[in-house]
């Protein structure tokens, strides 16, 4: 590939908020972004609010910047080619466990400058950064299927968009223990980092919010930057009284067939708490129908209807995208519920990570070291592949027979299965 460093300079900068140094080249920064994700032009103040948020996440901007003439006429030198994003947050890596994890997004080429190895670029030197830093993992959330592989990431969980029948068909037979009220939206300023916080812990597949969410939820910042007022909120009250989950949701006019009321976020931290929110979402009323973009693949819901029908789950799709950056230190972070000895042979198309690991667990505690191959490992994978397993809903059974995972030891397989399977159903509730 030819050598681009000569044509564009790469900058790093932290976001800032407006009034502090750095803020037009966030500005510009986060224009492209918008630009690169076909949004129609974002007000100053939607930047503005943006970058706040950014600021508080401690976003680093990374964007590449034609370092020679630009053309007569064209968007400035100051306007980057090219965008990648990043912060960083706990990912749960299941059974309680917390991994600080590289999150990558806002990756954008504008088009007269794709495919010159910008992103890949990008990618490359990004990821060598965090491993330099000590991190073990890298995330992302996909536009395509057929980018991020060659990077070395692999899909490690999924989700689906349901849409409910809400008319008298749906019931749920559970027995409430809790109370459901509704709420200001403006409450989950304060309240929605808490409850989401117990569901983090004790979910596998979890990933740590960022600002923005709770300003989602409470109606405070729309997707067009402005509040949205439409935004309606419920919150669910556990026997002792403290508030364990909360849905927000909007209806979608009376122009829409049928009427519908949409999820923006639902968030419980309860097994009851859920289904008492979807018992509080099916009795609204002039409603027949309730959707949500980022339900569970394994949803409780669909086992506590008394008409499991009820739900319509055409939209599957991958959600998390994980790149082991350290197998040694990502492996060792795990817990496991069951003994067992591996011996991986990691092939890294980056090369940050490549080698034999022996895995050895023994009482759900791993030791992990680098061997030198004496003859076949228990199984061959590339990276990618143990990135899909890692959080135990990618089955490795399902990725030999697929041809992406060598079984070099029969029934090597099964046994990595039992060993990457986590307590609960792998989800994850935060885009980003
Ligand atoms: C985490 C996120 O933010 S997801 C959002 C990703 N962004 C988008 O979808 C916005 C629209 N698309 C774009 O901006 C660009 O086309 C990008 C970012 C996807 C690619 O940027 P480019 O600079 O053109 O990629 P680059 O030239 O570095 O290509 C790197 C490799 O990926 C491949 N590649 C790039 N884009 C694609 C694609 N859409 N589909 C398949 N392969 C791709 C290239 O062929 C190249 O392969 P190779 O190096 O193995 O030969």
């Amino acid at each position: 590939m030819a050598d681009l460093s000569g044509d564009y300079e790469i900058r790093r900068f932290g976001a800032v908020s407006k009034g502090e140094q750095g803020y037009a080249e966030a500005e510009s920064w986060l224009k492209a972004v918008a630009f690169g994700f076909h949004e129609s032009t974002r007000t100053p103040e939607h930047l503005a609010k943006s970058l706040d948020t950014y600021r508080t996440d401690r976003r680093i901007l990374t964007g590449a910047y034609q370092a020679g003439e630009v053309a007569a006429g064209s968007l400035p030198s100051n306007v980057p080619v090219a965008t990648f994003g990043t912060l960083r947050k706990t990912l749960n890596i299941g059974f309680g466990r917390m991994l600080e994890t590289q999150l990558v997004t806002a990756v954008t080429v504008r088009t007269s400058h794709r495919r010159r190895g910008l992103l890949r670029r990008m990618m490359s030197e990004d990821l060598q950064l965090a491993r330099r830093d000590g991190m073990a993992m890298a995330a992302l959330t996909a536009s395509e299927g057929t980018i991020y592989g060659r990077f070395g990431y692999g899909v490690a969980s999924f989700e689906r968009t349901v849409k409910v029948d809400t008319t008298a068909r749906f019931g749920i037979s559970h027995q409430p223990v809790g109370t459901v009220e509704v709420a200001e939206p403006a409450s989950l300023l304060d309240l929605a980092p808490d409850i989401f916080d117990r569901v983090h812990r004790q979910t596998p597949g979890s990933i740590g919010r960022q600002e923005w969410y709770r300003q989602l939820a409470s109606g405070s910042i729309g997707r067009d930057g402005k509040e949205d007022p439409s935004v309606k909120v419920a919150l669910h009250y556990g026997p002792d009284g403290d508030v364990d989950g909360y849905v927000s949701y909007r209806f979608l006019g009376w122009d829409t067939t049928p009427y519908t009321v949409q999820v923006v976020d639902l968030v419980a931290a309860t097994n009851e708490g859920y289904l008492e929110l979807w018992q509080f979402l099916g009795a609204i009323d002039l409603v027949e129908r309730v959707t949500w973009e980022e339900a569970p693949l394994d949803d409780p819901l669909a086992w506590a209807l008394s008409d499991p029908r009820c739900i319509d789950s055409s939209d599957s799709r991958d959600m998390l995208w994980l790149r082991i950056l350290d197998v040694e230190k990502a492996l060792a972070a795990r817990h496991y519920p069951v003994d067992g000895r591996l011996v991986l042979e990691v092939h890294d198309p980056l090369g940050l990570t490549a080698g034999t690991f022996a895995l050895d667990v023994s009482g759900g505690r791993a030791d992990v070291v680098r061997v030198t191959p004496q003859g076949d490992a228990d199984l061959t994978l590339d990276v990618s592949a143990l990135s899909s397993i890692y959080l135990g809903a990618v089955c490795p059974v399902t990725l030999t027979a697929a041809g992406r995972i060598r079984e070099n030891v029969p029934g090597a397989s099964f046994t990595a299965r039992q060993l990457f399977s986590v307590e609960r159903a792998t989800h994850c509730l935060t885009h980003f």
